[in-house]
């Protein structure tokens, strides 16, 4: 497990710039359902099936999460998702993943979901996505935490599981009212992103947008590919575009949004350390960057310390922050009646913070 907890900030004192962040109204774009449940959630789940290796103790449970590399996080990932057996523990897993999003002031977030994994696994698809739906609608109601879906293919899992993802994704018999987005995840080794081509288009037909993830522990050409193949809006972590200074170029004069998530490429080490991450590259080429988790109690991390980490990374202030902030709103398929007002959001809170 990576605890960056000690990230030190920039010059302004880490606590005061932690405590405007705490407050900051936010949006996350890229952060997965299954890989966002609580230490608390998984070890109840465990308890509950004691035949899993997933241990129920939640001190066991930290070591658990602690990954030599990409392919040890995705057997671990999916030893979690071994856990997610009935519609009622996806609803309980979702209903906290949206409690502990509200408490970090996340007003809008796009959570990715791999119904796939699950209904393969025997849970019902119409049970799946009425428990998504549940728990989307209560979270809205009593936390205030707008939550929207993409849908993503586990790509390891072949052009089966492509036809499996975009025939959930598309048939309006079954899929849900809060699916905005596409995705492809998984190792992208060995998993070209040209052959998932006629599932986005499938759903890009179907009024869904197209977010792969893709440069994640491969090189650029599988951005250009994602770019040019899958028509891709926003890119998932897109880290080794900073490897080809054309891709940058176009990156930031399409404005397409990079979702990075900087403790998650070291917790998968897909970058070595948080001084080599290549953000800074990012907003140097003036590519539109916005700041995420990927699967925050894997990683030790939260939304709020990524931004912490951004902060050092990018020596941002208060101002920094703020931007960083709306470069996910602008970035996110809300409509524009929500981005004006979680953007009018936090310029209040950042206007009130700098003038008390
Ligand atoms: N940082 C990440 N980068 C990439 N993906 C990430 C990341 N975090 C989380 N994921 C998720 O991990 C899953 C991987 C699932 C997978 O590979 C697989 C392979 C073979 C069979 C099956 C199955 O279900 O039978 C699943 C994906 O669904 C994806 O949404
Ligand atoms: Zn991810």
């Amino acid at each position: 497990m990576t605890d960056s907890s000690s990230v030190p900030a920039t010059g302004t004192d880490d606590r005061d710039l932690r405590t405007f962040i705490a407050g900051l109204p936010k949006a996350e774009l890229h952060v997965h359902h299954v890989g966002s449940a609580s230490p608390r959630i998984v070890s109840e789940l465990a308890a509950r099936h004691p035949d899993s290796k997933v241990p129920s103790d939640p001190e066991a449970l930290a070591d658990f999460f602690t990954f030599t590399d990409f392919a040890h996080f995705i057997d671990v990932y999916l030893s979690v998702v071994d856990l997610i057996r009935t519609p009622e523990d996806v609803r309980l897993l979702t209903y906290e993943v949206a409690r502990d999003l509200a408490r970090q002031q996340v007003r809008y977030a796009e959570l990715t979901v791999t119904p796939f994994s699950s209904t393969r696994r025997g849970i019902d698809e119409l049970g799946f996505m009425a428990a998504i739906e549940d728990a989307r609608k209560a979270a809205e109601a009593e936390f205030g935490t707008v939550l929207r879906w993409c849908f993503d293919i586990p790509g390891e899992a072949g052009l089966e599981s492509a036809e499996e993802t975009a025939r959930l994704a598309t048939d309006d018999r079954i899929r849900p009212e809060g699916l905005v987005s596409f995705g492809l995840g998984g190792p992208e080794i060995g998993v070209p992103r040209p052959q998932f081509k006629p599932y986005f288009d499938r759903a890009i037909a179907a009024g869904l947008h197209s977010v792969p993830h893709a440069g994640e522990t491969t090189g650029p050409q599988t951005v250009w590919d994602a770019l040019t193949e899958l028509r891709a809006e926003r890119i998932g972590h897109g880290t080794s575009s900073a490897q080809d200074p054309a891709l940058l170029a176009h990156l930031a004069e399409r404005r397409i949004p990079l979702e990075v998530c900087p403790t998650s490429n070291i917790a998968t080490r897909a970058v070595r350390t948080l001084d080599e991450h290549p953000v800074k590259e990012f907003v140097k080429a003036g590519v539109l960057v916005t700041i995420n988790s990927d699967d925050p109690p894997m990683f030790g991390t939260d939304l709020n310390n990524e931004y912490a980490v951004a902060a050092r990374l990018l020596g941002l202030d208060e101002r920094g922050l703020a931007e960083l902030a709306k470069n996910a709103v602008e970035a996110s398929f809300l409509d524009a009646a929500g981005k004006a007002r979680i953007t009018a959001e936090i310029d209040t809170y950042t206007s009130t913070w700098l003038a008390s």
